[in-house]
């Protein structure tokens, strides 16, 4: 495969050059009609691997990343990811998912930004999409990973998982795909978008949508900064909040200013970081795209309903939930694993850390992937 060139920057200086890590690319030139109507030409899916698959291919397993996740899930940081992997605790050599054993595949995501065709991607003419870019689902989204699946020679995952949006997907892999999935971990994701996680999108929604930057989403060849990173900015302070649980925030920041001379309080530098932080390594049209990608998904459209979707999946089901997850509360979890065959009651992750549990609680999840493996 060809390693095709990274994304540009669209929000600032960050993607201009960055290099490409262990990241592979699968181009597929072929058209994808999508669900909501529109059609995509072709893409490009960015993945990384770990471990070998086996001469049956019996040992891979698919992990889903969140909505500003990408495929470095496991490693150290190096050229290309400034991070350590975001699951590193559980992918590696002995770890739950002993990738001495088990072919671990991440692929980032249709509509995203990070190697993966999304709206900073150029069209057929070399001009980035930006407005142009059709609307896309999950379930386009698991389309698109069934056929690197196909390409990387994989009939039926031992297990597929991810938590929030990658729990979305991963649920919708064992809906559509049934006979692809053996296994499946939801994690802190629900059947179906509810009403109060579409409220909480929508003033992210507007918070880029009236940034003037934003240029009604063709901004690509801005100038770096000059791009909706206000906008981006807010959406993920209003976010993290949700990420987070009231009583955590409490614990850690209290009333209590940032610092002598620093006259905010602490919890407002703390979202200022988290805002800093994300206008640099993501794109505002990608987190409008993947936000709506959210707020669509329902497994039971267009299938007579969420109870008649969750009866196809005859995969081994696990699915948890965070205690302290404000965003996708733990009913939500309890609802799906009711719905689908076999899958037991939900299994509650305790923390006081909220959604974002879900990339923190290593152990607890370790403890979950081990239980299904087994
Ligand atoms: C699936 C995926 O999402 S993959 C991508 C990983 N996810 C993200 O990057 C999402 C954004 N980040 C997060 O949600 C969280 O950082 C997590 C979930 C990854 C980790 O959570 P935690 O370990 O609890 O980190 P926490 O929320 O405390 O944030 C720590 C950061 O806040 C900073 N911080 C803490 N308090 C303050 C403050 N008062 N003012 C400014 N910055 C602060 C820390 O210095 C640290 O900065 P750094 O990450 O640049 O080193
Ligand atoms: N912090 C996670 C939470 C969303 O599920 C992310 O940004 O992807």
């Amino acid at each position: 495969m060809t390693p095709a060139p990274d994304l540009p920057p669209a929000t600032g200086a960050w993607r201009a050059g960055d290099p490409p890590g262990r990241r592979q690319w699968l181009p597929v030139d072929r058209a994808v009609r999508l669900e909501a109507g529109g059609t995509l030409p072709g893409y490009t899916i960015a993945y990384e691997t770990w471990g070998t698959l086996n001469s049956d291919a019996s040992n891979a397993v698919l992990i889903e990343h969140a909505l500003t996740g990408d495929s470095h899930a496991a490693g150290e940081a190096g050229p290309g990811h400034p991070t350590p992997g975001w699951w590193d605790g559980l992918i590696g050599p002995g770890r739950a998912l002993d990738t001495g054993e088990l072919f671990v595949v991440v692929p980032n995501i249709l509509g995203g930004c990070q190697g993966t065709t999304g709206p900073a991607s150029p069209d057929p003419d070399g001009t980035p999409w930006g407005s142009r870019f059709p609307r896309v689902t999950v379930r386009d989204q698991v389309c698109t990973e069934a056929v690197l699946a196909d390409a990387l020679g994989i009939e039926r995952w031992a297990m597929v998982l991810g938590g929030s949006m990658g729990g979305m997907r991963a649920l919708e892999w064992a809906v559509t795909l049934p006979g692809r999935v053996e296994s499946l971990l939801v994690l802190a994701a629900p059947a179906a978008a509810s009403a109060e996680q579409i409220a909480w999108a929508a003033p992210q929604l507007h918070a880029i949508r009236s940034d003037l930057r934003w240029r009604g989403g063709d901004y690509y060849d801005a100038a770096p900064g000059d791009g909706p990173h206000r906008g981006l900015g807010v959406a993920r302070r209003i976010a993290h909040v949700t990420y987070r649980s009231e009583p955590e925030l409490s614990q850690r920041f209290d009333r209590r200013r940032q610092a002598p001379g620093d006259d905010r309080y602490a919890i407002e530098s703390y979202l200022d970081h988290h805002a800093d932080k994300l206008v640099r390594r993501f794109d505002a049209n990608s987190y409008l795209l993947l936000t709506e990608s959210m707020n669509d998904h329902d497994v039971g459209r267009d299938r007579g309903g969420v109870g008649e979707a969750l009866s196809r999946v005859t995969a081994r089901t696990l699915v948890a939930g965070v205690d302290s997850d404000r965003l996708y509360p733990l009913y939500q979890s309890a609802d799906l694993a009711a719905g689908i065959p076999g899958a037991g009651e939900a299994a509650v992750i305790s923390s006081p850390y909220g959604h974002d549990s879900f990339l923190i609680e290593t152990p607890q999840i370790a403890a979950l992937v081990k239980s299904l493996l087994n």
